[in-house]
């Protein structure tokens, strides 16, 4: 059997191309064809006919054998569902597919096999390469030294962001060995804070598309719509729908930047295959008048659908997402709304394997970042009192599980151990009196007390240990609250997570300074090191990219089903495990991001014996060495050699 028209090939040679009949694959390659392509037709008469090619593969000396686009035989012809096309009914349109193999100058168009002038002669001549690149062929590491150079050339953050995107999209091998050689140095370009300014300006810089958008137009239509991705092995998804994008507000289709970064970092320090990957965007308006009146805004012109409209469109891409990638892709909410971001957490637990990467990723990394702050501060936590500006989704998710681990630690209920935690919102101090007009995630933090109206106030009358920002406004930890921190305290803690570094409650030199070089300092955003009295501090990140990789990975090579929140403690232990003395000695609570790879390996594996240990596990048996077993599924971002 052979498709009529075009189809695209492997050879035993790795020539591939397009051709437009068997005899001219013959012609083109020097033995049989190695590899088959299934094409799936979408024609009306035929609409559920998949054409498969068949012919030999490599050491399989079967005529009938056909591979699907997994690589997974499938013996005597028969089609495996990879798309989901036998579970769509008739009305659905099918994607007209095909596995294709670039070479010469579509190969050199071509992100993912794309080597630039490290195409080795052999591979030159055998891919039709000649003369297409320079003579010079060079290491990856050489193009490695050329590009961080090249980067360094730029003095504003945004055009190292957009040189490390369009780097993104010529060669992605190139792309991520930089990113994870130089991590330090570029996670703030390609994430918090520069992702931030990427975008509010996504509609100038906008080149080609980089994730799938999913708007209100396509309501009916989603599964159609994740078909149209290229890559079909997906295992995590990032979604969000643009409406708080860091702590810079409703960005709408723009917000597309934070889940193409984020799934950078799952590469790039969990190791998950960037193929792998999807990030998406739901568009359902915006209600930002600037963008609304902004001629290069990329997303729908319209305010943002709500209640019902918003929930169906939602639902069916969830709904879409398992038919299309099954039970076991990974679905990370990202930047939703508080509004909707614990409705969407709590009905999709349930049926989807979802994790809420700011109520639950935030809150396991100020968790690990506490618990190495006991080293410095002593006692346990059961101890200390914690008081939060921002009572939203960070704010609230991470006192749940703070509260949590006291609660397990000490057998106290929780109802108890949550007394010690208090939280400041935009009206003052969450207090008993405010409860029947509290959105439902801040009612268990109503305690009894008078009302307090602002963050001086309730420093100096809770008389917290730990102070932690998460109010998504710049420079609120002001002089007289960090001051009056440092009085209640010998070494107050102190966390400004908000994120981009505009919306950081304070600085780290502010912190270090005003508490005369006795806080215990983390920001969302990095700040350089501080030296005070002749003193360096180190401040470190407390940012929710220490969990998201390693947790994500440990997920995935577990098999694991759900996301349980004893997951998240396992993955706050194992990272604070991470921090050695040397980093205690600089100040630092966080290991730095240098051996993030290390480091994601230790919480995958923790993460994965915890999902083994409560039977949410279906990779069986589980491995012996789970950090052995989570470094050799780690993506490496090394050159492959090309027959
Ligand atoms: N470092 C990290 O890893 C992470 C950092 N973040 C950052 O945390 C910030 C908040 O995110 P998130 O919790 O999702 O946002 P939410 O919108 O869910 O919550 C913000 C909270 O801050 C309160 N707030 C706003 N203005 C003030 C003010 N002037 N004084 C006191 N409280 C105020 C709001 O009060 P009200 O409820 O009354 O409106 C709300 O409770 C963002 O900047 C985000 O970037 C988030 C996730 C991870
Ligand atoms: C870090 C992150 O997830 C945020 O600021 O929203
Ligand atoms: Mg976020």
């Amino acid at each position: 059997m052979i498709s009529s028209n075009s189809c695209s090939f492997l050879s035993n040679t790795g020539v591939g191309g397009s051709c437009s009949n068997f005899s001219d694959v013959q012609r083109r390659c020097s033995g049989p064809p190695r590899i088959v392509c299934m094409a799936q037709s979408s024609r009306s008469n035929d609409r559920n006919a998949s054409v498969a090619v068949e012919t030999k593969l490599n050491g399989i000396n079967d005529d009938s054998v056909v591979v699907d686009v997994n690589g997974k035989p499938t013996v005597g012809g028969g089609v495996q569902d990879s798309y989901g096309e036998d579970r769509a009914t008739e009305d659905h349109f099918v994607t007209p597919w095909s596995v294709s193999v670039a070479s010469g100058y579509t190969l050199l168009r071509d992100p993912h096999h794309n080597k630039g002038l490290a195409f080795t002669e052999k591979e030159r001549d055998a891919h039709y390469l000649r003369g297409l690149l320079p003579p010079t062929t060079i290491s990856q590491d050489t193009q490695v030294k050329k590009m961080i150079r090249h980067i360094r050339q730029y003095q504003v953050p945004l055009q190292k962001y957009m040189a490390m995107m369009d780097l993104q999209e010529r060669n992605e091998r190139l792309f991520y060995k930089l990113l994870i050689d130089h991590v330090e140095e570029l996670l703030p370009v390609v994430y918090t804070p520069t992702v931030g300014e990427a975008c509010q300006k996504y509609g100038s810089i906008f080149m080609r598309p980089q994730g799938l958008y999913i708007s209100l137009k396509e309501k009916g239509r989603v599964l159609e719509v994740l078909r149209n991705w290229p890559q079909k092995d997906i295992q995590v998804i990032v979604v969000t729908d643009g409406e708080r994008i860091l702590g810079l507000g409703d960005l709408g289709c723009q917000g597309m930047a934070i889940p193409v970064g984020k799934l950078s970092l799952y590469t790039a320090l969990g190791g998950v295959r960037p193929s792998a990957c999807l990030p998406i965007t739901i568009d359902v308006g915006t209600n930002n008048e600037t963008l609304l009146n902004d001629e290069l805004y990329i997303g729908l012109k319209q305010r943002r659908a709500t209640g019902q409209e918003y929930a169906e469109l939602i639902h069916e891409f969830m709904t879409a997402a398992k038919q299309n990638y099954g039970e076991k892709v990974l679905i990370q909410f990202e930047d939703f709304a508080n509004h909707n971001a614990f409705d969407l957490l709590e009905k999709y637990s349930s049926t989807h394997l979802v994790f809420n990467d700011d109520i639950q990723g935030t809150a396991s990394v100020v968790l690990a970042g506490l618990v190495a702050a006991l080293k410095v501060v002593g006692g346990n936590l059961a101890d200390h009192k914690f008081l939060f500006l921002g009572a939203g989704e960070a704010g609230t998710g991470i006192a749940e599980l703070i509260a949590l681990e006291i609660s397990k630690q000490t057998n106290a209920p929780l109802e108890e151990v949550r007394k010690n935690i208090w939280l400041v919102d935009s009206k003052g101090l969450i207090v008993s009196s405010r409860k029947e007009s509290l959105q439902h995630f801040k009612k268990p933090w109503a305690h009894d007390h008078e009302p307090v109206k602002n963050l001086f106030d309730a420093v100096n009358q809770i008389k917290p240990t730990v102070l932690i920002g998460t109010s998504g406004q710049g420079k609120t930890f002001t002089k007289e609250v960090v001051e009056a921190m440092a009085t209640i305290n010998k070494r107050p803690v102190i966390f400004s997570l908000s994120n981009p570094t505009s919306q950081s409650e304070c600085t780290a030199e502010e912190a270090y300074n005003w508490s005369k070089g006795r806080a215990v300092f983390a920001s969302g955003s990095p700040f350089p090191p501080v030296e005070y009295e002749g003193k360096v501090f180190v401040p470190g990140q407390a940012n929710n990219a220490y969990i998201f990789p390693g947790l994500g990975l440990g997920v995935l090579m577990s098999g694991t089903i759900r996301v349980h929140e004893d997951l998240l403690l396992a993955a706050a232990e194992a990272l604070a495990a991470q921090v050695t003395q040397e980093n205690f000695d600089k100040g630092l609570i966080f290991p730095p991001f240098t051996n993030i790879r290390k480091i994601s390996a230790h919480i995958a594996a923790n993460v994965a014996a915890k999902a083994y240990e409560l039977g949410l596990a279906t990779h069986l048996p589980q491995p012996k060495d789970l950090v052995k077993y989570a470094e050799s599924c780690m993506y490496s971002p090394l050159y492959r050699g090309y027959r």
